[in-house]
């Protein structure tokens, strides 16, 4: 693609497609730096009211100025090509493509996030959709929270309809309580256990069954996931995850003053854990779509796909294949517009021949569309009508953990329970001494028994150069 957007911003490559928008890196021709800049999708750009949402995201973020929050610089539109916002470009990785990651990290990260939750909020918002999949980790190793499509006024209520990630939702949310700061907590907290673990605590094949368990379950301890968790730690996510809002840290400031405390008085053997690798995950194939239900029923259905790319976006492949497969779990979530009758759920909401009780309830026939169809019927009937029944991924591939960051020890013992051989290639760098600085295949990349992985290491110095292609070292 080579197109200018007015005659400023001349698109690069295309680094994502969401539900929405595409995000393309760009050149600001006339301030000379690279930026990210979002497009609506052209399907959409003639839709008032996609628009308008569309506008509204960038109005929110633009408001909002935090180190951990992505910038807006430029909000425009194009005449061939639609409306755009331009955004500090997050060079790095999608969180999503990091996981799981070593405690002292997953907190740090953690922590950042809950600063930017603080500032938000403190702007009277709710960010809604707090997932590693809306977060990057810039250059500098820094978490950098994304996409407002989805804020929310604090207090909102949302009477028929709710918009979140089942597996990051919070219960109250899912039963059509009000919006607080209560609810990205929720979320954060489940993120914090997913950086742990490699995967979310309460999953299941539907979005229906997800928020069920976070409604009827609660989430499970960590230790469960993880045995040998520091209790700090396990704890730091029950009080972020407690059922009943009032229960959590009373804000996300409060959250990361805890992580804060943990992190000055834990030495790493405290905060040290083992992390479990992502091959036991068991997840379907979600991408960013939303459920649309009727109101006054009370169910979630099954998923229909984003409507098929066009010729351009063929050639960056969807989310979950340009991801790696198997790497990206928050890549194979999806946005649902949730049913929020739960709570006030009674026999004359009750589909017919449903055996529903207190918490049983029936699936009704609603549709599932892309979040933006949510709020644009037309579109949302002639993606219906197009969009095959969604696949649930049959296998999910054994992949290869994150060693980035762990101790020789640590790392060994993940590669043996992996049946993984490792090759240490060793690189002299006496701050990070002992610890694993890159690998090779990366994190995420499918595995099979008895694999090779090198990892470069970081020692005092090096003795004599090992491993292909180390014959002359040039450390830095
Ligand atoms: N400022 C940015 N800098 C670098 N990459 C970005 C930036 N903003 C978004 N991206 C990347 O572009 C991709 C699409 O982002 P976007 O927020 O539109 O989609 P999404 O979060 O996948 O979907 P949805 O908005 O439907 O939830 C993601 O991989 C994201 O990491």
């Amino acid at each position: 693609m080579n197109q200018t957007l007015v005659n400023r911003y001349q698109i690069l490559a295309t680094l994502g497609q969401g539900g929405m928008a595409t995000v393309y890196r760009a050149r600001d021709l006339l301030l000379k730096r690279d930026v990210a800049l979002k497009l609506l999708r052209p399907e959409f750009a003639n839709n008032p009211s996609l628009s308008q949402q569309f506008s509204a995201e960038a109005q929110t973020a633009a408001q909002l100025s935090h180190a951990h929050i992505a910038r807006i610089f430029d909000v425009g539109y194009d005449p061939s090509s639609g409306p755009f916002f331009v955004q500090e470009l997050i060079e790095g990785q999608s969180l999503d493509q990091l996981l799981p990651v070593a405690a002292p990290q997953a907190l740090t990260w953690t922590r950042e996030i809950a600063l930017a939750l603080a500032a938000i909020h403190q702007q009277g918002y709710v960010h809604c959709d707090v997932k590693p999949q809306n977060i990057r980790i810039n250059a500098d190793g820094h978490a950098i929270l994304l996409d407002f499509g989805i804020v929310q006024a604090i207090g909102t209520i949302n009477a028929e309809q709710v918009y979140g990630t089942p597996q990051y939702i919070a219960p109250e949310r899912a039963e059509g309580g009000a919006t607080t700061e209560a609810s990205d907590i929720y979320a954060l907290g489940i993120m914090l256990y997913e950086l742990l673990t490699g995967r979310v605590p309460l999953d299941g094949d539907s979005a229906w069954a997800i928020v069920q368990r976070h409604l009827n379950e609660g989430v499970p301890a960590l230790r469960q996931a993880l045995p040998g968790t520091a209790t700090a730690i396990e704890n730091l996510i029950k009080r972020a995850t407690e059922r009943v809002p009032s229960q959590r840290f009373a804000s996300a400031q409060a959250f990361a003053g805890e992580i804060e405390s943990i992190q000055q008085g834990a030495n790493s053997a405290t905060i040290a854990m083992p992390v479990r690798q992502r091959s036991t995950v068991s997840i379907h194939n979600m991408e960013t779509t939303a459920v649309r239900v009727p109101p006054k029923t009370a169910a979630l259905v099954q998923a229909k796909p984003q409507p098929t790319p066009t010729k351009a976006l063929l050639a960056n492949p969807k989310p979950v294949a340009k991801k790696q497969i198997g790497l990206t779990l928050a890549a194979l979530v999806f946005v649902v517009l949730v049913a929020v009758a739960f709570a006030k759920l009674s026999g004359d909401t009750q589909q017919p021949g449903a055996s529903g009780n207190a918490t049983t309830v029936a699936q009704p026939s609603a549709t599932l569309v892309p979040i933006a169809e949510a709020t644009a019927t037309i579109v949302a009937e002639a993606i219906s009508t197009q969009a095959p029944e969604p696949t649930i991924a049959s296998q999910p591939l054994p992949s290869m953990p994150n060693f980035v960051g762990l101790k020789r020890g640590e790392a060994e013992q993940q590669a043996r329970q992996l049946k993984l051989k490792i090759n240490f290639i060793e690189e002299a760098n006496e701050q990070a001494k002992d610890r694993i600085l890159s690998q090779e295949p990366a994190a995420g990349s499918p595995i099979a028994e008895n694999s090779q992985i090198t990892l470069v290491i970081a020692v005092k110095e090096t003795k004599k150069p090992k491993g292909p292609g180390k014959g002359n070292d040039d450390d830095d």
